[in-house]
């Protein structure tokens, strides 16, 4: 059950051990509860994500995807466990005597900018322009000179194929290219991990395949981190090198695509591929 957050030490093996090289994963789930009253959606979860590794979450609707990333976004707050990235405590902070205790607002805020987030429903804001949309948490949060903050946001408008767009307010623009500037905009922010939360739902059926296109490019091209959640079994075999499979809110099995995909080894994830694929 949860763990109480005020007892809760640093884990024993978060000092390098002697002879290794006390790389951390850059996330790690540790026995990770949340609850909504008592609706219990992760149970004592674990998990890690290596830094510049590609995991994709799979699994049926309300297993609990979803609250994985809000958590990691820090829109949500643990009910019992931590969250660590990078080594130090996401949802917590360290007490003098190491003990943790529950994160307060500053240090969520912080957190934040280490992470960028694309949504179903782009979420861009519908008054600014495309480049303004990409330079504002830039220059808001970071605190970047704007001079330099447009210079990102032209050369990410370019990666993500929408270089003339510059001007365009996002009304303008069909689904896919608004998904893009969204994609754009978490770049902009230089997060560490990248959350990607069924970025194609809400587009219609032609415009989906140019969006995971691109970022599958982005996946081979940067060295960012990339944790997904989506329906697309396509996408998870070509984006990730590691899939994660969901039931009640814990891992039921995890391996490489081609071993999930052709070889599962648990008969919820046989279940859940023979009623999706
Ligand atoms: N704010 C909330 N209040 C109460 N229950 C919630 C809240 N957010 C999520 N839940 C519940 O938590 C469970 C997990 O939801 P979540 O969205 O994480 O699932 P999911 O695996 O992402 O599902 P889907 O694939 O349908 O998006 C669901 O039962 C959902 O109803």
């Amino acid at each position: 059950m949860a763990t109480d957050s005020a007892s809760l030490k640093e884990p024993a093996d978060s000092a390098p051990a002697p002879g290794t090289t006390g790389v951390e994963p850059l996330v790690r789930f540790d026995k990770v509860v949340k609850r909504y009253g008592d609706h219990v959606v992760l149970d004592e979860l674990d998990f890690t994500v290596k830094r510049g590794e590609h995991v994709t979450l799979i699994g049926p609707s309300g297993s609990g995807k979803t609250t994985i990333l809000r958590l990691l976004m820090t829109l949500e707050k643990v009910s019992g466990g931590v969250i660590w990235v990078d080594g130090s405590p996401l949802s917590h902070t360290r007490k003098p005597d190491g003990s943790l205790k529950p994160a307060g607002e500053k240090q969520l805020r912080e957190s934040r900018k280490k992470i960028g987030m694309v949504f179903q429903q782009f979420n861009l804001f519908p008054n600014m322009k495309v480049l303004q949309n990409i330079t504002e948490a830039p220059v808001n949060v970071l605190g970047m000179e704007r001079e330099e903050a447009e210079t990102r946001a032209r050369e990410l408008l370019d990666m993500v194929g929408l270089a003339g767009k510059v001007d365009a307010h996002p009304s303008q623009l069909s689904g896919g290219q608004q998904q893009r500037v969204a994609i754009a905009r978490a770049l902009a922010m230089r997060p560490e991990i990248l959350l990607l939360d069924e970025v194609t739902s809400a587009l219609d059926p032609e415009l989906v395949a140019g969006v995971l296109e691109l970022l599958c490019d982005i996946a081979r091209n940067t060295d960012i981190t990339m944790l997904c959640v989506t329906h697309e079994m396509n996408f998870a075999r070509d984006v990730s090198e590691k899939v994660l499979m969901f039931d009640a809110g814990r891992v039921v099995e995890s391996g490489t695509p081609e071993k999930i995909f052709t070889d599962p080894e648990h008969a919820r994830t046989r279940e859940f591929l023979n009623a999706v694929l």
